[in-house]
């Protein structure tokens, strides 16, 4: 695969020339969200310049065309991600209103006392807490998947938790804390063996490699704009047709009706049943620039630079003797981030030494503290990588470690 030309790249990220305290910007904390580059930024401007109006209630030409700009986003999501078409692609605010989605529209409603939901022990907050809670209105039960030691899943265990009582498997495509990347398409393949359906959660996936949810058979896919150089505001829940005509909305409105009376209503087609109100238009032209400027550089392409990036890390970061990296070694099953933790010194005091030089990275659970728990400590530092990020700049993070060593350890 033909390598990133990552210095033209970054000339269309201003935000990369940004200097604190005369030191230029290193941004590594790409999978809490990615950077915007100009084509984004520009679709967002001149659809607020030229064709802002609402969508769906006017016959003017203006309310059309923006009506025509967020239809077509949903068609571009649609074969960005293999679905069959718009009707299968809800614009939610992000990945987890898309979890709260199916936990409340489908979970509340189809979960009772015997059913099992089937978690993994590495899932996000956004997925973990919803099932968590939705599992206790219901009287469903949970179980968790087994992580093992080298942050891989159990898969000896999922194959004994999913069984005929499980109701769904709702599992995290590539773990946003360890890297690892999850056999998505065995997990669905097995809820289906006991007509139980999969959620997988894609935030970590969806901007950083290939992905065609047809192929995972998956029943529903979320993941957010944010996380692949597109606006915050705006993601999409991936659902089959035949369920998501079959699920109740909950949020109800404008827009997603089709007939209302003071007796009842009716709701309207899909995506819009699940759409209520005025929807996130600018943002919905931004997910659709920010399709066209990654399939432009290449999925595959990505995935490539991402996980090069992470060998690299893990290799500088390992030689160091002192750090503890979590999850899987480098390879198809890392994504592009790593997390870790400098003996003797917090996380947080870590990241902040990392700080003074310009070097944004994250500290703290990663909205996994389940996960932080079983791995026996309370935060660590995660550096993750995409698109615009070169090997120098990993460099200079593990550089700074020695300041972080004579100040702390
Ligand atoms: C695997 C996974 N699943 C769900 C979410 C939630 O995405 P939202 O766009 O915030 O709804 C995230 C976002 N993880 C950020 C914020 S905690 C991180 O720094 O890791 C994620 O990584």
């Amino acid at each position: 695969l033909e390598p990133l030309d990552v210095a033209s790249i970054r000339e269309e990220f201003p935000i990369l020339q940004r200097e604190f305290d005369g030191q230029q910007v290193v941004y590594l904390d790409n999978a809490a969200t990615t950077q915007t580059p100009d084509p984004v930024v520009d679709a967002m401007s001149d659809y607020y310049r030229e064709s802002n109006a609402n969508i769906h209630r006017g016959i003017h030409h203006l309310s059309q065309e923006a009506s025509r700009l967020y239809e077509e986003a949903h068609d571009r999501v649609a074969e960005f991600i293999g679905a069959d078409g718009r009707e299968e692609v809800i614009f939610t605010k992000n990945t987890t209103e898309g979890e709260n989605l199916v936990a409340y529209a489908w979970g509340l409603n189809e979960l009772g006392p015997g059913d099992r939901v089937v978690l993994t022990e590495m899932e996000h907050h956004a997925s973990l807490v919803t099932w968590q809670q939705i599992a206790k209105q219901t009287g469903a039960d949970i179980e968790y998947i087994r992580v093992d030691a080298d942050g891989r899943l159990d898969m000896d265990h999922a194959r004994d938790l999913i069984d005929d009582d499980t109701a769904i498997v709702s599992a995290v495509h590539v773990s946003n804390t360890l890297g690892t990347v999850n056999p998505v398409s065995e997990l669905t393949d097995l809820a289906h063996e006991h007509d139980a359906l999969s959620f997988i959660d894609g935030a970590q996936a969806v901007p950083n490699r290939p992905v065609d949810v047809a192929a995972i058979d998956a029943d529903f896919y979320a993941f957010s704009g944010h996380k692949m150089a597109g606006p915050t505001g705006i993601g999409v829940l991936y659902g089959k047709q035949d369920l998501l005509e079959e699920m109740e909305p909950y949020l109800y409105g404008g827009g997603m009706i089709r007939k209302v009376t003071f007796e009842d209503s009716t709701w309207g087609d899909l995506p819009w049943k699940f759409e209520p109100g005025t929807p996130q238009i600018a943002e919905a032209v931004g997910l659709d620039a920010a399709i066209d400027w990654l399939e432009e550089i290449g999925m595959d392409r990505i995935e490539s630079h991402e996980q090069e990036l992470a060998r690299y890390a893990y290799e500088q970061l390992a030689a160091e003797g002192d750090v503890e990296i979590y999850g899987p070694e480098p390879g198809p099953e890392r994504g592009g981030l790593v997390s870790f933790n400098l003996e003797g010194v917090h996380a947080h005091d870590l990241t902040s030494i990392l700080n003074d030089h310009t070097i944004a990275v994250r500290a703290g659970d990663h909205c996994t503290q389940p996960l932080h728990d079983k791995l026996g400590v309370a935060a660590s530092t995660r550096a993750s990588f995409y698109v615009y990020n070169t090997r120098e700049e990993i460099d200079k993070l593990v550089a700074a470690l020695d300041d972080a060593r004579q100040l702390f350890a």
